[in-house]
């Protein structure tokens, strides 16, 4: 019986509370356990990322880096003929990313592994119960709340009345926009600006902030300001924007100034879906912007909780990584714990900006004794080879006392691969005088990592 009159109750081991990278991942591996799990979603099963994040944004992007390396090639190889067709691109991303924004492989894959999923808004209602419509699934073990994130509103006049694009929208593009402006300097301003700059798009980008990419090194926000405006992409920092307005082309008043537009992206940041979960239910408050966690992903009585609502960094890689931790707490299993010192992230302009660990700013008001290492990227040997495309540089933050780096910013061709190195020193607090003694292939990008250990001051 229910406590809520002629409802159905349902008994399983574990109740996962959105399907996105993280719950996915959890729900299957509990499953293949042998626990009775539920799997509740509202949307697409395997959430933003799949569907309207990474996968379709990085085709964009591989799309407009083979455009800027044609372009490249010009000058490197002989003469070529491009004409940018989005139309490849809205096709591939159509077809081989989303299935026509079908969830069915990803539904497959956990139903074959046991996974009951129920289609609905999931509602805590007391611990390790969950509602979904008119059931109230009962979990024995636990839940595990990953209810993600959507797109921010701004509260900019006039805004919410127009039919501005969100990420949501642009992954669905069958054409290109003449002119478009991009509101928010983030990763997803900053990427999908390159991208449509590189297809033709007049574009240009508004930062509230002093800087794009805020969160980075201003060193590493400097590479990518200037190869946008390279792109062609009119960059404003700094700005306010008092008022947007739509007839048929988009009005955007900033610093007195109208910026008319075809098209208008907003990519100004993320709100969690944490409105209407029923955290009041199980202690917790209802207005909070995240879900505080323990180091086993626990965030209150057989509640756990993974991915982006923690607010632990709203990558994809960290939703998974909790997710592991959950599940082995979930199945009683020894690990690691969930440690964040070596978070790595990378946004995928060209040159890609990767970064782990802590900024300069972040280290000094940690109160570490802060010593930085800087390289160009350019004036390595494998840089200057490379030539048309090789802006960059390497920023190593070290602490002098320990003698360990606990972050750096990798930015250049491949910059995100070239942070692995860097992320496994962080990660393991490998001391700068073993990497120092390590060989560095030449001529490799990652060279230029041994040059930034050199300029140390250790
Ligand atoms: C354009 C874009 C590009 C990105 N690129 C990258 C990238 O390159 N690399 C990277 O690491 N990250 C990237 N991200 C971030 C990444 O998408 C997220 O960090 C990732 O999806 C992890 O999110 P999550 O696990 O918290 O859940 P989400 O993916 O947000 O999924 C949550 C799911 O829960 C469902 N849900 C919510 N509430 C309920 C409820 N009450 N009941 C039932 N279901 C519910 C939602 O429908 C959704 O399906 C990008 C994001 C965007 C928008
Ligand atoms: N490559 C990747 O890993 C990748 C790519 C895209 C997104 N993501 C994830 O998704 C998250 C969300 O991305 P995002 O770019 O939307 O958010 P964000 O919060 O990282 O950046 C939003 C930007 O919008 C600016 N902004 C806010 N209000 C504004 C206003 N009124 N006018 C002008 N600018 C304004 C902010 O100052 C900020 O620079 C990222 O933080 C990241 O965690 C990751």
């Amino acid at each position: 019986m229910s406590d809520h009159g002629t409802d159905q109750t349902e008994h399983v081991d574990v109740v996962v509370v959105g399907l996105g990278p993280g719950g996915e991942h959890a729900a299957q591996k509990l499953a293949e356990a042998g626990l009775s799990v539920v799997g509740v979603e509202r949307g697409l099963v395997g959430g933003e990322c799949p569907f309207y994040g990474c996968i379709p944004s990085k085709m964009m992007i591989r799309a407009a880096d083979a455009l800027a390396e044609a372009r490249r090639a010009q000058h490197l190889a002989g003469d070529v003929e491009i004409r940018p067709d989005w139309g490849r691109v809205a096709t591939r991303i159509d077809k081989q990313a989303t299935n026509h924004w079908d969830d069915e492989s990803h539904a497959t894959r956990l139903t074959e592994a046991g996974v009951r999923i129920v289609r609905g808004h999931g509602r805590l209602d007391g611990p390790g119960r969950v509602r979904v419509d008119g059931t109230t699934y009962v979990a024995a073990r636990g839940v595990v709340l990953n209810a993600g994130t959507e797109p921010a509103t701004l509260p900019i006049d006039g805004l919410a009345a127009t039919p501005h694009w969100t990420n949501r929208e642009v992954v669905r593009l069958a054409e290109l926009p003449a002119s478009l402006v991009v509101i928010g300097g983030g990763p997803i301003g900053a990427e999908l600006t390159q991208v449509f700059a590189r297809f033709g798009v007049r574009v240009s980008l508004l930062e509230v902030a002093e800087r794009i990419l805020g969160p980075e090194e201003p060193e590493a926000s400097a590479v990518i300001h200037r190869v946008l405006a390279e792109d062609g992409v009119d960059v404003r920092t700094g700005v306010t924007i008092d008022r947007v307005d739509h007839d048929g082309t988009f009005r955007v008043l900033v610093d007195g100034e109208t910026l008319e537009s075809e098209q208008l992206l907003v990519a100004a940041g993320r709100r969690t879906n944490l409105a209407d979960v029923g955290l009041e239910t199980v202690g917790l408050d209802p207005a909070a912007r995240v879900v505080d966690t323990d180091e086993r992903m626990r965030a209150g009585e057989r509640l756990w909780a993974v991915g982006d609502i923690t607010g632990k960094g709203a990558f994809t890689h960290v939703s998974m990584y909790q997710a592991a931790v959950a599940v082995r707490d979930l199945l009683d299993q020894d690990g690691p714990l969930a440690d964040y010192r070596a978070v790595s992230r990378v946004t995928f302009t060209d040159p890609e900006v990767g970064s782990v660990g802590l900024t300069e700013r972040q280290a000094r008001d940690a109160g570490i004794a802060v010593v930085t290492g800087h390289a160009e990227m350019p004036e390595s040997s494998r840089g200057w080879i490379h030539q048309a495309g090789n802006e960059g540089i390497v920023k190593l933050v070290a602490d002098s006392d320990r003698g360990i780096l606990v972050g750096g910013t990798t930015v250049g061709p491949f910059g995100g691969e070239v942070l692995g190195l860097v992320a496994a020193a962080v990660h393991a607090e490998i001391p700068v005088a073993t990497l120092r003694g390590m060989h560095f292939a030449y001529p490799t990008f990652h060279r230029a990592i041994e040059a930034a250990l050199a300029d140390l001051d250790l």
